[in-house]
This record gives C-alpha cells, sequence and structure tokens, in this order.
C-alpha cells in the first residue's frame, strides 16, 4: 500500500478484497476432513507437528510487507528479492506488530473444528497447505490494522495524541471503533459466504429462490464466517490498531 492510497475508504477497500480470499480459503479446506494427525508432533518432522513444519519452508523468502508477517520470525532467511520503499507510510516499528501466535492459536484451537468434519483420510500435505492459505489470508487481514491505525492518526492527530501519550489503551480502543461498520462487515461476509459457497449447477433448482442455497448445503456454514469476524479477526485488527497507535509518537 503506497502513500497515495493511504486513506481510510481506501484500507477498508483493502479490507473488503481480503474477505473474498479468507471465504475462499475456507471453502477450499473444508473440502477435506479435520486431519488432526497433522496437528500433533511428528517424529518425521523433527518433533514439530507436520503443519509447524510446512510453514517454516513456505515462509522462507517471502514476507516483506508490513501486512506480511512471518508465523516464525525466528529462523526466517533475508528477502530474496529486493524490497521497495512500502515502509515509508507507516512508522518504522510497524514490522514488529505482530498477533500471528494468537492468529495461530484461534484458528487450530476454535476455527478448524467449526468448518470441517471429523474425519482422518490422511491428506495432511494438501491439509496443511490449505491451512497456510487460510493462515496467510487472515493474518494479512489481521495486519492490514496497521494502515487502518496509520490514517485515522493522521486525520486526527489532536484525538489520538493525548491518548497514546497517556497509554489509554481502552479509550484508544472506543476512540477507533465503529459500530456501524462492525455490523456491515460480519453480513457481508455472512452474505459471501452464502453465495461463493453455492453448489452452481445449470438445472433449475425447484423452490430455490434465484438458485440460492440454503446455509445448509453452503461450503462452509455462512454463520462460522460471521463469528469469525466478530469473535476473532476484527478484534485482532482491532488490537493490531491499538498496539500500533500506543507507539506511534515513539
Ligand atoms: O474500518 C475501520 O475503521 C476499522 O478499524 C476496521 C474494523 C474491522 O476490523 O473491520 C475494526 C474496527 C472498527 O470498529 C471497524 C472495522
Amino acid at each position: 500500500m503506497g502513500e497515495q492510497q493511504l486513506s481510510l475508504a481506501a484500507v477498508r477497500d483493502a479490507l473488503v478484497r481480503e474477505e473474498d480470499s479468507i471465504v475462499f480459503a475456507l471453502i477450499e479446506r473444508a473440502r477435506l476432513p479435520r486431519n488432526s494427525p497433522a496437528y500433533a508432533p511428528a517424529a518425521a518432522a523433527g518433533g514439530r507437528s507436520l503443519a509447524e513444519f510446512f510453514f517454516r519452508e513456505a515462509e522462507a523468502g517471502h514476507y516483506q510487507k508490513p501486512e506480511d508477517v512471518p508465523f516464525f520470525p525466528q529462523d526466517l532467511p533475508s528477502p530474496v528479492f529486493p524490497t521497495t520503499g512500502y515502509t515509508k507510510v507507516l512508522h518504522s516499528f510497524a514490522s514488529a506488530v505482530s498477533m500471528n501466535d494468537a492468529i495461530w492459536k484461534m484458528y487450530f484451537n476454535e476455527l478448524i473444528p467449526l468448518f470441517t468434519v471429523d474425519g482422518d483420510d490422511g491428506n495432511y500435505a494438501e491439509t496443511v497447505a490449505l491451512d497456510f492459505a487460510c493462515l496467510k489470508a487472515l493474518s494479512r487481514r489481521v495486519h492490514i490494522g496497521k494502515y487502518v491505525a496509520e490514517v485515522k492518526f493522521k486525520d486526527a492527530p489532536q484525538d489520538y495524541s493525548p491518548l497514546i501519550r497517556a497509554k489509554d489503551t481502552s479509550a484508544l480502543m472506543n476512540l477507533l471503533t465503529f459500530k456501524a461498520v462492525e455490523e456491515k462487515v460480519k453480513k457481508r461476509v455472512e452474505k459471501k459466504a452464502r453465495i461463493f459457497g453455492q453448489n452452481v449447477t445449470l438445472e433449475e433448482n425447484a423452490g430455490k429462490h434465484e438458485g440460492i442455497s440454503g446455509d445448509s448445503e453452503c461450503k462452509v456454514n455462512p454463520e462460522v464466517l460471521s463469528k469469525l469476524y466478530d469473535q476473532w479477526v476484527m478484534p485482532l485488527t482491532k488490537d493490531v490498531e491499538v498496539e500500533y497507535l500506543l507507539r506511534r509518537l515513539d
């Protein structure tokens, strides 16, 4: 995201686009059963889970933008490709703000059981590759909160600065919260899950209005998307915003 794009409307557009990636990634992952052995420590992966092993391999060479935050930053090799001037838009500490530990725990402990069926078909490599796509999209979405915070600060430094100096986390949280926007976001992702998750056929579907499937036929339950955003994605985005703002005057 460059300087010229930095307005609240533009950053909110980026959040809306990321919804599509999240819904499609969950739809893809939901094709496979839970496959929990992929998440247990495995001798073949050096005592790590297959999921962690896959992430460590797949993350090498990526992650240069502030919204692309690595899950395992410790052993990351230096980027292969030259970086461009993206950092100028955000304060220099932005890349240190990460909610990935919380996103990781939420995804494996809370979310996976909500949108996969219990079972084991042995397809672990594909499973963790699909998990990677889900987690990358979720993490990007949450960390775009850095740009949201920067725009909000630039638009009203007189409102934010005293709260930042007082380290008043809850007042900052109140100031950056727009309940009406959150309600719209929840409704929209639920609708996207309903529309993107349909089985599209050429036959007329008797009794179905405009060919829209009932929720039980959707590839991912639309209510799961609404809950995901309500309980985890938006609260974590706001945590990113607060954490970024708290250091904005450093
Ligand atoms: O759109 C904003 O203003 C945001 O800060 C993003 C977001 C979200 O996560 O979608 C978070 C907090 C607001 O209450 C509304 C929406």
